[in-house]
């Protein structure tokens, strides 16, 4: 189980001591994508060899939300997330930095004093070559070895993963998922896009033309463009496949752009209540407004045709890999 723990004033040196003297790395580790999985190995490598604990360090709020609150990027995933993803690569604590505007302000040495030698007191750190740090971002990863070298730290730099010809980043994820692209998402972070929420008594009417919908209440996380995707519904820890409906119903003029709509496939019982989470696997579609309700029923056939072939075919490609 990776521990969560929460470090109010990365300046005040209240760490608890379990995490003293261990292999640390240093990011937003959003979506734990799939360089930040080849750098938390390589974090896990080196604190074998060291016999160490591991930790991933975050900012909670995102640096973004303090420095420019309108230009602040939703998560792509939640704290409790990014652990339950970082548990499967061997890290042990995450670490939640509360992010000040005076921690914002700290240079790259005091930053790195105050955090790796005065509170995790680290004996190794692990980082890409796009790594910044301090006030500005003004710390890079030469002033990193630098000072790790100072302070008898060992410090691994981790080669960047790209796919395709591009370097996998968090802000590249969040751009695939507003072009609705999921399915590029899902290859970069190796899990499908999740949102999480609580189900809300929606109109009814899915029900009334055959296709009962979950209506979700979704937590701050990012959302795809709006669209009809194939998906998973994860219900009291199963797996059902779904077909989602995100944003309005321009057939009954209802709704609002961030709905999420679930229609959980062979599934009967009542999950009003229920908190569920939801992954989307492929985009099948955009929202169209057709003539009728009866036009819309026969589109949403086909709908959940697609979807169990988009979910069969992503099923066998994982199989595969
Ligand atoms: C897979 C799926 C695709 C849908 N596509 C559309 C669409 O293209 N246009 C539209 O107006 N409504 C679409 N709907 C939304 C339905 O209009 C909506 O689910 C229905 O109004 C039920 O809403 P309610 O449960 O809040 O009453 C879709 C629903 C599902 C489950
Ligand atoms: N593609 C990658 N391959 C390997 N390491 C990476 C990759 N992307 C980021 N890292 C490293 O992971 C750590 C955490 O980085 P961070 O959370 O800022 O990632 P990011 O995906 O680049 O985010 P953003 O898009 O918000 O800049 C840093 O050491 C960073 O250099």
């Amino acid at each position: 189980m990776t521990e969560i723990v929460s470090l109010a004033d990365a300046t005040a040196a209240t760490i608890p001591a379990a995490l003293h003297g261990c292999v640390a790395s240093i990011g937003n580790f959003d979506g734990v994508h799939l360089g930040h999985a080849a750098l938390l190995r390589q974090t896990r490598q080196l604190a074998r060899r060291l016999d160490a604990p591991t930790v991933a360090c975050v900012f909670d709020p995102h640096p973004i939300a303090i420095l420019r609150p309108d230009a602040a990027p939703r998560r792509l995933s939640t704290i409790s997330e990014r652990a339950r993803r970082m548990e499967r690569l061997g890290i042990d604590y995450l670490v939640v930095i509360e992010t000040t505007k005076d921690l914002l302000d700290l240079t790259a040495e005091a930053f790195f004093d105050a955090l790796m030698i005065n509170n995790l007191r680290a004996a190794g750190m692990v980082e890409g070559a796009n790594f910044c740090f301090g006030k500005g971002r003004q710390g890079d990863v030469d002033l990193l070895t630098r000072l790790c070298q100072q302070h008898g730290i060992e410090f691994v730099a981790a080669e960047l993963r790209s796919e395709g010809s591009e370097i996998i980043s968090s802000t590249r994820i969040r751009q695939c998922l507003a072009d609705g692209d999921v399915a590029a998402a899902h290859a970069m972070m190796d899990v499908p896009h999740r949102v999480i929420g609580e189900v809300l008594r929606g109109d009814g009417r899915g029900r009334t033309i055959g296709f009962p919908t979950a209506n979700i209440k979704v937590s701050d996380v990012v959302m795809p463009a709006p669209g009809v995707y194939a998906g998973t519904a994860w219900i009291d820890d199963r797996a059902h496949p779904a077909a989602i409906h995100l944003g309005e119903s321009p057939t009954f003029g209802s709704g609002v752009p961030e709905q999420v709509e679930v229609h959980v496939m062979d599934y009967k019982a009542d999950l009003y209540g229920k908190s569920i989470a939801v992954d989307f696997v492929a985009r099948v579609r955009g929202i169209e407004r057709f003539e009728s309700a009866d036009a819309l029923v026969a589109q949403l056939q086909r709908d959940i045709r697609s979807c169990r072939q988009c979910l069969q075919t992503a099923s066998l490609a994982k199989e595969s890999s």
